[in-house]
């Protein structure tokens, strides 16, 4: 059973071996999370040469060997070449954090199906069981958490550190976290008016 994580790899070097498609799937996701990435491919799909144009990730233009692991803290080996995929997992170190597109069992990692609504993410996993099912159960969850969901979340962080900074007694600040984490208060929209009778009533 996999251990989940959120991990945090800004600024941190992932290594991306081979070019098409798959790889360009999982170039997104490093993106996303800031990671300063290396592609290393003799050719690279249109989308990631923009990227790699616009300096957004930098193109080793070659095939893999196993100096192009150095100083790399994730790997994710996704060529359509499974010997060369293999020769990955074998260069990698047992501290890297490594994933093979092609072979869940070599990797220590796998890749799961994410939402992302502001501050909120959703990562779904079926263990290889079924990536497609996966990208289903992603596909439902987006429809039930849309973007107004991302905005609220977004809203309770601001007003998380607010408290936190604001309100000492301890017994207020548990009822507002509790409240304002409602579903009633979520649905009920005006969320800053809201927390400003709340913060009224706790007072009086
Ligand atoms: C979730 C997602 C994340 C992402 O990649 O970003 C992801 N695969 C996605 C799509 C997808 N992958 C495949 C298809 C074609 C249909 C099919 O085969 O079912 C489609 C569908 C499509 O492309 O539409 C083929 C495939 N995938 C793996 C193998 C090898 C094997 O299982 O042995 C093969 C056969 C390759 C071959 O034929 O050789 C392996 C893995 N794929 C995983 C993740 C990890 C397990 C996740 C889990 O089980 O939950 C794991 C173990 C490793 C990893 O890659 O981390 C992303 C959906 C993103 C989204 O839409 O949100
Ligand atoms: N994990 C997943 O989500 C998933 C999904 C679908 C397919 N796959 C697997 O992923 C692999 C890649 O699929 P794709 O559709 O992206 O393939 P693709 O054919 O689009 O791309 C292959 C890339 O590998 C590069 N490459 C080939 N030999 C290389 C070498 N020696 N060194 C460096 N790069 C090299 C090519 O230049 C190209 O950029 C396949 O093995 C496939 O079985 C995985």
């Amino acid at each position: 059973m996999g251990y989940p994580v959120m991990l945090n790899i800004a600024n941190q070097h992932a290594v991306v071996i081979g070019g098409g498609k798959v790889a360009e799937r999982k170039i997104h996701g490093l993106l996303e999370a800031e990671g300063k990435i290396t592609v290393v491919a003799p050719a690279a799909t249109a989308g990631i040469q923009q990227l790699a144009a616009a300096g957004k990730l930098v193109w080793r233009k070659k095939t893999f060997s196993p100096d192009d692991l150095e100083d790399a803290w994730i790997v994710i080996a996704a060529t359509n070449n499974r010997s060369v995929n293999e020769a990955v997992a074998k260069a990698a170190k047992p501290y890297q954090l490594i994933n093979i597109a092609d072979d869940p069992e070599r990797s220590n990692f796998h890749v799961p199906a994410v939402i992302r609504r502001g501050r909120l993410t959703i990562a779904v996993s079926t263990g290889g069981a079924s990536p497609t099912v996966a990208q289903q159960i992603r596909r439902q969850l987006a429809e039930l958490y849309d973007d107004d969901y991302g905005r609220y979340i977004d809203f309770l962080y601001e007003c998380r550190q607010w408290i936190l900074r604001n309100v000492d007694d301890e017994q207020k600040r548990k009822k507002l976290f509790k409240t304002i984490a409602e579903e009633s208060f979520q649905k009920k929209g005006n969320w800053k008016e809201n927390l400003q009778h709340l913060l009224k009533e706790i007072d009086e």
